[in-house]
């Protein structure tokens, strides 16, 4: 009934008859009739959908296709030439804006979903995502309607006032900002100076790779082989943000128990980020009867659970003695209770909204924290075992700043910070950002290198806007050579330069940059230091079969790097 409401509302003339038609026919019992009519009905209102579509993008170059590439229909189709599907912007990352003559497109669908349009270039894509614009001109999109509902009110999702508010609590716990230090006054007793926050990331990671190298068994061994190396970086990355973020107690081997649970931290964290599309998807579907199902449901409910009383925890440690009090605020956790507790009254987050954030970090957004970092890594250690003159410039660096002993001397590790840059380049974990257009617009792209000027197209309100991070970083606009893995690119650009695009730019940059900087640097100086990195190859096996094999990707939530068999051969000292 609701439906025949809205149809009729916003139906034609054309598709009011044919309704019409329908019903009569229904009465009639007209059965061949009735589908005839209801296949006219689809037919006239998906060439109206589709005219609309191409009116909202202007017409642009691109796709025309069945299903919008992260609809259900379209994820769940795999990738043809007629369903573009998820990975299409990866697939065809070398192809792509080239064949369209345009670092701008647009894919419109027939069936089921809006119209959107794909950006590689970065004027355009900072005038949707950098400052200039009303909040409300773009705003961030949920790939997912049942995002909301199972991440809460968190930093990621949110919007407008509701951004500042977790952006104002969040943004000290990662950056030396003035509320931090308004914050650091007013809590001196328990204030933990910042750059000893990333001092300390800096301090466990080193800790973390000894603990590696001596859980694994790898002291007395000159060769290490890894058929998947995410294994290994997942490890180190839960290990990190579960020590310097949240305060668990963890080491490589041994397993945090989850108070009620039947499983550990680790594990927790490990079924639900690897099943975070699930956990995204329908009720109906997360109620079906199947373990894994169950299994993801209860992972989740007790962490969420344990979340809490790790707030309600620390909020009591924070008004306790202020010994006590200083050892729980050296974790993000706490940094991130005790902002909130800063706040005025009204701007407060929730118990509810601080575990939502804390749950959101961990598991949302680009997949973040432990998977974003993992993935990353692993991808460095990928592209930098093809390339063994790459890894002896990195060591002659890395002897000269004598043993990495420090987070000071982490700036002089330029080397090892290029590999890192552009293994995450030509990897580009968080491999888009989906906004869409909160009111009708226009946007300014520029023309083909060689072409000066400008055009300006018109964009109508809900157009889905991709600001393609897989496009941006391999423009030839910005990279010469950009399938090659040349680290050198990097020499020069600091650490926090926005010139290096895969951390998203403009004020909902990644608060996160810095801590997983840090942490990829130092894991990646300690192993290369240590070791050779080779590729794992197959008997027969040549480099490009391995290269082709081996360091490839889907898109996902996240880009999701394959298994990258490496071998580690201990250098001789
Ligand atoms: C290699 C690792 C990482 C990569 C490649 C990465 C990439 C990104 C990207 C591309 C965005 C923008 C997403 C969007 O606008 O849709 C983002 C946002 C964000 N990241 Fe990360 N990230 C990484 C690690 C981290 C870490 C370690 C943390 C926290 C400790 C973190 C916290 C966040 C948060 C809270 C946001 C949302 C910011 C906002 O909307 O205001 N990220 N990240």
């Amino acid at each position: 009934m609701k439906f025949k409401v809205e149809f009729l509302r916003s139906a034609t003339t054309l598709e009011r008859l044919l309704w019409r038609t329908l019903s009569l026919n229904h009465n009639m019992g007209n059965s061949l009739s009735l589908i005839f009519a209801f296949l006219a009905i689809i037919t006239v209102s998906r060439v109206r959908k589709f005219y609309s579509g191409l009116k909202a993008v202007s017409k642009l170059p691109g796709p025309r296709v069945p299903f919008w590439p992260y609809a259900i229909s379209g994820v769940l189709i795999p990738t043809t030439w007629w369903n573009p599907g998820e990975s299409y912007h990866w697939i065809n990352r070398f192809s792509v804006y080239k064949y369209f003559g345009s670092e701008v497109f647009a894919i419109v669908p027939f069936l089921v979903g809006p119209p959107g349009i794909c950006i590689s270039n970065l004027d355009v894509a900072h005038q949707i995502v950098g400052n200039g614009r009303s909040a409300l001109t773009f705003v961030k999109s949920r790939s997912s309607p049942y995002l909301l509902e199972f991440w809460r009110s968190n930093i990621i999702y949110s919007q407008g006032d509701v951004w500042r508010k977790h952006q104002r609590v969040m943004g000290p716990v990662f950056h030396n900002t003035l509320w931090a230090i308004r914050l650091y006054i007013a809590f001196e007793t328990i204030g933990h100076c910042f750059t000893c926050r990333y001092a300390d990331v800096w301090s466990r990671t080193i800790q973390a790779y000894h603990d590696m190298v001596a859980a694994e068994g790898w002291h007395n061994m000159n060769v290490v082989d890894i058929p998947i190396v995410r294994n290994i970086t997942f490890k180190l990355a839960t290990l990190i943000i579960g020590k310097c973020g949240f305060g668990f107690l963890f080491d490589w081997t041994s397993q945090a128990p989850l108070p009620n649970g039947s499983m550990s931290i680790q594990e927790s964290i490990r079924v639900v980020t690897s099943n975070a599309a699930l956990m995204t998807s329908p009720k109906w579907i997360q109620k079906l009867p199947f373990d894994v199902f169950k299994k993801v449901g209860s992972a989740r409910d007790e962490l969420m659970q344990f979340l809490k009383e790790q707030v309600a925890e620390r909020k009591t440690a924070l008004s306790g003695f202020p010994k006590e009090s200083e050892e729980r605020s050296k974790d993000m956790f706490s940094m991130l209770v005790s902002a909130n507790k800063a706040e005025s009254e009204k701007l407060k987050l929730s118990d509810e909204e601080v575990v939502g954030n804390i749950f959101a970090m961990l598991f949302a957004g680009n997949g973040h924290l432990a998977e974003t970092i993992a993935y990353a890594i692993a991808a460095a250690l990928g592209c930098v075992s093809l390339h063994q003159d790459i890894q002896d410039e990195a060591l002659v660096q890395i002897e000269e700043v004598v043993g990495c002993a420090t987070i000071d001397d982490y700036p002089q590790l330029t080397k090892v910070l290029g590999i890192f840059f552009e293994a995450l380049r030509m990897f580009p974990i968080g491999h888009m950002i989906l906004c869409e257009a909160g009111e009708d617009t226009t946007l300014t792209t520029p023309n083909p290198v060689g072409e000066p000027g400008s055009e300006i197209i018109a964009i109508l309100k809900a157009t889905k806007i991709i600001v393609d991070m897989v496009g941006i970083q391999y423009n030839p606009r910005y990279f010469d050579e950009p399938e090659k893995f040349k680290s050198s690119r990097w020499e020069g650009i600091s650490a926090d330069s926005e010139i290096f695009t895969a951390f998203s730019f403009g004020p909902r940059t990644c608060i996160g940059r810095k801590f997983a900087i840090v942490e990829a640097v130092c894991w990646l100086t300690m192993v290369l230091r240590d070791w050779h990195v080779e590729p794992l190859m197959w008997p027969e096996e040549t480099e490009e079969m391995w290269s082709r094999r081996a360091l490839s990707a889907r898109a996902g939530i996240t880009l999701y790097v394959s298994d990258i068999p490496v071998r580690f051969v201990r250098r001789s000292r």
